[in-house]
């Protein structure tokens, strides 16, 4: 067994330069699995969007954030192209070598994969969709290793205007992928329930939700006055304050926050040191 004594993980950042939490949760992830684990890992941030910055191949992890704005919006443009170049040439080390590189997608990320590899339809919602929601793992979704340890459903941070709908489940088995979870069940609601977490392959893995997401970054986004009056108004008085307390309970966003990335990492490492 050779032991890799220096793990590289490339955070690339998909934010276009918006304020968000998502940044200060993945690094915050990072830095705790770090002190932990006591492994030597370090990690770069790569501004995509807004500086054009894309890691090299040299990582042995990536990490893709979410961010605004409609998921088509880099059609044509250069750092879409060298996004989605990176992920082939990611795939091609992995096919070529036996420390494989592994990677994770969140939101924006996870629908720009879907559209790269034509895996259902990204299409907008009719409304945005904020809030902590419960999520319904597959039963693909009950046996993933990256996701061991949640409750099903789990509960998860969504903060998105655009959906991944309408899988061909023939086209996902043929391309080697497999949905993992969907949107809550809303019985009385006649739309399609979304795809909320794909395993794109054995190295990449991707959700529609929000997992570096922590009560901190949540509670300051629940009591500003214009989300807490948008969820009051899709979702009513009560899920608003139970998504308000819902902060506090170690089996809510906690234990998502604690579960998925470290997983993740544990697994992406495991097999860095292995063969
Ligand atoms: N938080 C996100 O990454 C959102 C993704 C995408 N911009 C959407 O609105 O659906």
């Amino acid at each position: 067994m050779s032991e890799k004594n220096n793990i590289k993980v490339a955070v690339i950042d998909m934010n276009n330069g918006f304020p968000n939490q998502g940044m200060r949760g993945i690094q915050e992830l990072l830095q705790s699995y770090h002190k932990e684990t006591q492994l030597n890992l370090t990690y770069d941030l790569f501004d995509l969007r807004q500086k054009g910055e894309i890691p090299d191949t040299t990582y042995d992890i990536y990490i893709s954030s979410g961010g605004p704005g409609s998921p088509f919006d880099g059609e044509g443009e250069k750092w879409e192209h060298d996004f989605f170049t990176l992920l082939d040439q990611i795939e091609n080390f992995n096919e070529q070598n036996e420390h494989k590189k592994h990677v994770f997608l969140i939101c924006h990320s996870f629908q720009l994969a879907c559209r790269k590899y034509g895996l259902g339809n990204v299409t907008r919602r009719k409304s945005n969709s904020f809030g902590i929601f419960p999520i319904s793992l597959t039963e693909s979704g009950t046996e993933e290793v990256v996701f061991n340890g949640l409750h099903n459903p789990f509960y998860s941070v969504d903060n998105r205007d655009w959906q991944v709908v309408q899988p061909d489940l023939a086209d996902f088995k043929a391309k080697g992928a497999s949905i993992l979870a969907l949107e809550k069940e809303r019985p009385h609601i006649n739309l399609e329930r979304c795809i909320m977490a794909i395993r794109f392959s054995d190295e990449i893995i991707g959700t529609q939700f929000h997992p570096e997401a922590d009560p901190i970054g949540m509670k300051m986004y629940l009591l500003q006055d214009e989300k807490k009056t948008a969820i009051i108004k899709n979702h009513g008085e009560d899920k608003y304050y139970d998504m308000l307390n819902s902060l506090d309970d170690p089996d809510r966003i906690t234990l998502t926050q604690s579960v998925i990335l470290p997983n993740f990492l544990n697994q992406a490492i495991h097999t860095l040191q292995e063969v």
